[in-house]
């Protein structure tokens, strides 16, 4: 801390669970607070976009933060630019919005200075109370399409780690702007803010087509990476109030299938009921290795699931297999309700023989899915193979939920597709878990930036 630039040429101060900065350079000053687990404050860095990724960290953090930038005594306001507005803004050529912005750069410094120096303040109480246990916290966040990985550890050496161009495909380089955000500014903000927080920090793009998206999940990864790591140096207590429990049953019948799916998310007892008691599973459909990927997946999500079908298997896997897929997704839906309250995040890997899967979850309301496993062979335990993505597809979307399956191992000849596919299920089951949990500490608000995922 002694070391850093806010140090040197700011303020820091801290109390129990909160930290500010305030670092100045030239005519420009900025002022950030950020109290851990605090309500949410004003932001005003005369970048709007800039502010909405700071939304990010305060709804998928649980951090109040407020960031006040000021330029030769003027204070930013939170919805203005400090340089250009609306349709004059939006119709600057990119070398006229650079030349009509003179501050930009020395704003994403300031910012992630500020910021960097208030987090560690307020990280500082939490962090008092680690076990010498505690090492990295590790988390990938979704948006849409997009995957970033963030790792987050207050007390490793010093170590940034930066992976995030291009900022989209389009066009191939990547995009320069986002609304008046310029993205190359994107690594240079980080840059200070570790600079000024310290410890192990990666920021890493997996997947991503969307400048937008590349760039806020990479704020919602680092969030939930910091919340993770402050959570396991000082556990949460409490018991989350009892609700209605969150259960949901679909009923379906066609010429092709007839189908009945009941569903409970909520282990009776709670949480923390024994998990034998807790979990009871049933999956009849016909098709041998989707009644394993069912009941792996409610087994590792600890949900109640039951499920039958009798289906025109005589045709083929593929309608029981599409059907079952569909309403188990609309089953869990209908038990997820609004998301007010949950977690709605979660990424786990899980592994079965040689294959080893990582999943990440969202419950977005946005359906998506993507996937990188590599299934070679026709058949496996009486399936066919490509129907393991339409299975995870259709209950993805059916769901309403954004999934991403990463591979991280996998086996080759005989096996490797059902290793596979019950990896998956399990990763996708511990994430789910992960998402479906209800944290006290949100007092059944919704964890998004834009306060709904009804809408
Ligand atoms: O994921 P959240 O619900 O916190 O907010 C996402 C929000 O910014 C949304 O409008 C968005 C969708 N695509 C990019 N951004």
């Amino acid at each position: 801390m002694a070391s850093c630039e806010a140090m040197r040429e700011g303020k820091v101060a801290r109390t129990a669970g909160s930290g500010s900065a305030v670092v100045e350079r030239g005519a420009i000053r900025c002022e950030a607070t950020v109290v851990d687990l605090g309500p949410k404050m004003p932001n005003a860095t005369g970048i709007c976009f800039l502010n909405h990724m700071i939304d990010q960290l305060v709804s998928h953090g649980q951090l109040g933060i407020g960031v006040q930038l000021s330029i030769g005594g003027v204070p930013c306001e939170p919805e203005v630019d400090y340089a250009l507005q609306g349709a004059a803004a939006r119709a600057a050529t990119p070398e006229a919005l650079a030349h009509a912005r003179p501050h930009d750069q020395t704003i994403f410094e300031l910012v992630g200075e500020a910021l960097g120096a208030a987090l560690r303040g307020a990280a500082a109480d939490a962090l008092s109370h680690a076990p010498a246990t505690l090492g990295a916290s590790r988390f990938c966040a979704p948006l849409d399409e997009a995957v970033t990985e963030a790792v987050v550890d207050l007390r490793a050496a010093s170590h940034f780690a930066f992976s995030l161009e291009p900022y989209g495909t389009i066009p191939p380089a990547g995009r320069e702007w986002i609304g008046l955000y310029r993205t190359a500014y994107t690594r240079l903000l980080w840059q200070r803010l570790h600079g000024a927080l310290g410890g192990r920090m990666e920021l890493l793009k997996l997947r991503g087509a969307n400048a937008h998206h590349i760039v806020e999940a990479t704020f919602k990864a680092f969030a939930r990476a910091l919340r993770a790591h402050l959570d396991a140096a000082r556990p949460p207590h409490g018991t989350p109030p009892s609700a209605a429990p969150r259960e949901g049953a679909r009923s379906r019948r066609t010429k092709e299938t007839s189908i009945s799916v009941a569903l409970a998310l909520d282990p009776p007892g709670g949480d923390g009921a024994a998990r034998e008691d807790a979990c009871v599973v049933t999956v009849r459909t016909g098709v041998s290795l989707l009644d394993r990927i069912l009941a792996e997946l409610a087994t590792y999500a600890q949900m109640r699931l039951a499920v039958s079908c009798d289906g025109d298997v005589h045709i083929d896997d593929h309608h029981t297999a599409e059907d079952v897929a569909i309403a188990v997704g609309q089953s869990l839906a209908d038990a997820l309700g609004t998301k007010a309250g949950c977690n709605r995040m979660g990424s786990a890997d899980a592994c079965e023989g040689r294959a080893r899967v990582e999943v990440v979850v969202d419950l977005s309301n946005r359906p998506h899915f993507e996937s990188d496993l590599e299934l070679r062979e026709e058949w496996a335990d009486g399936m066919a193979c490509e129907m393991v993505l339409h299975v995870f597809a259709s209950l993805t979307t059916n769901a309403l939920c954004t999934v991403h399956v990463v591979q991280r191992a996998a086996g080759d000849g005989d096996g490797a597709c059902a290793e596979l596919a019950i990896a998956t299920a399990r990763a996708y089951g511990l994430a789910l878990r992960q998402c479906a949990v209800i944290d006290p500490r949100r007092a059944g608000l919704t964890a998004s930036s834009k306060g709904t995922l009804s809408a």
